[in-house]
């Protein structure tokens, strides 16, 4: 069955060319210089200074990219077909100064300032967890203060690292300290680990956000919580940040700060998936580490998640 040509963006095909030739780009997908005319961007940060333990990270969008090369335009899941309904192109990456956190912290946020400016919702190759901050600070700006969904092993509200306000490990404290996100209306999924002190995730229940600790996760469908979640968050905008290392190192071995015993990647395709119909105002899948991914199956994985939120987006049709 041969469609009529679209009025939208396609991937480029794997029968039109080697899945090993191309662009480089996210889904082999045409590039832009700006957002500008699009319903959705892929954008790489490629910044890893932010990060407490192996580094690498800043390879991150790169290998993605590269990875998603074995992605097809429909979710055969979900039904969705994303280049059917929306307009979506890889827009390159952010130009960070890798000699300079705070530096970069502010080209980011200039950078998601003109993104929304055209309107688009932003789909984030990562980079260490530290470029959350300034994407929700521009969010803000574009939206009000939003809700989250936030998949990781780590709470990331950490007061500090060394002493230093901004690093992988802090952007939700100062998140919530500058007003950028409605701390009813944020759902923390995967935490687990060893802690710096027994109350280490008290903090985020002071905030109203829900805390689902992996082993509340073990062994089960999390569809239920998604039902949960979606109630918590309701009709306001909503931004996803899944950090690679929510899910356990048997299936993402290549990221910086590996926790044992985390979540599958069915329970992450589950939490993506059951946040469809909400108003995502955006996403990012970060701390793909690949100096620790042999294999690239965790930059694979990233890639699909990516896609998963891509399919979710508002707009996006589903196939019956
Ligand atoms: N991987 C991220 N985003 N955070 C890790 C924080 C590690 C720590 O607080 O010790
Ligand atoms: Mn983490
Ligand atoms: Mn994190």
């Amino acid at each position: 069955m041969t469609d009529s040509p679209s009025r939208f963006n396609q991937p480029l095909g794997g029968n039109e060319m080697p899945r090993f030739g191309g662009p480089a780009t996210m889904m082999r997908l045409p590039t832009q210089p700006t957002a500008q005319g699009l319903d959705a961007a892929f954008i790489g940060v490629p910044l890893d200074i932010g990060t407490s333990n192996r580094p690498g990270a800043r390879l991150g969008p790169r290998q993605i990219r590269d990875e998603s090369r074995m992605l097809r335009p429909y979710n055969m899941a979900t039904r969705a077909a994303p280049f059917d309904s929306i307009q979506v192109a890889d827009i390159g990456d952010v130009p960070i100064n890798t000699f300079n956190l705070q530096k970069s912290v502010d080209i980011i946020e200039a950078f998601y300032d003109e993104v929304l400016s055209h309107g688009t919702r932003p789909l984030t190759l990562g980079g260490d967890h530290t470029i959350v901050l300034p994407i929700l600070r521009a969010m803000k700006r574009k939206y009000g203060k939003v809700g989250l969904i936030h998949v990781d092993a780590h709470a990331d509200i950490n007061e500090h690292m060394f002493g230093e306000a901004i690093a992988h490990g802090t952007p939700f404290r100062r998140a919530v300290e500058e007003g950028l996100l409605d701390g009813e209306r944020v759902a923390q999924i995967g935490l687990r680990g060893t802690g710096y002190a027994a109350d280490d995730f008290d903090w985020s229940r002071e905030q109203g956000f829900r805390v689902v600790t992996a082993e509340e996760c073990w062994h089960k469908s999390l569809t239920p919580l998604m039902e949960e979640v979606r109630a918590k968050i309701g009709d306001g905008p909503v931004y996803i940040s899944f950090d690679i290392d929510g899910l356990d190192p048997a299936y993402a071995p290549g990221t910086g700060t590996a926790e044992i015993a985390g979540l599958t990647v069915p329970q992450g395709l589950e939490i993506i998936r059951g946040a469809w119909g909400l108003d995502i105002v955006g996403g990012d899948l970060v701390e793909v580490a690949p100096p620790y991914d042999t294999s690239g199956n965790t930059a694979l994985v990233g890639a699909n998640l990516l896609y998963e939120m891509l399919c979710i987006l508002p707009g996006v049709q589903r196939r019956s």
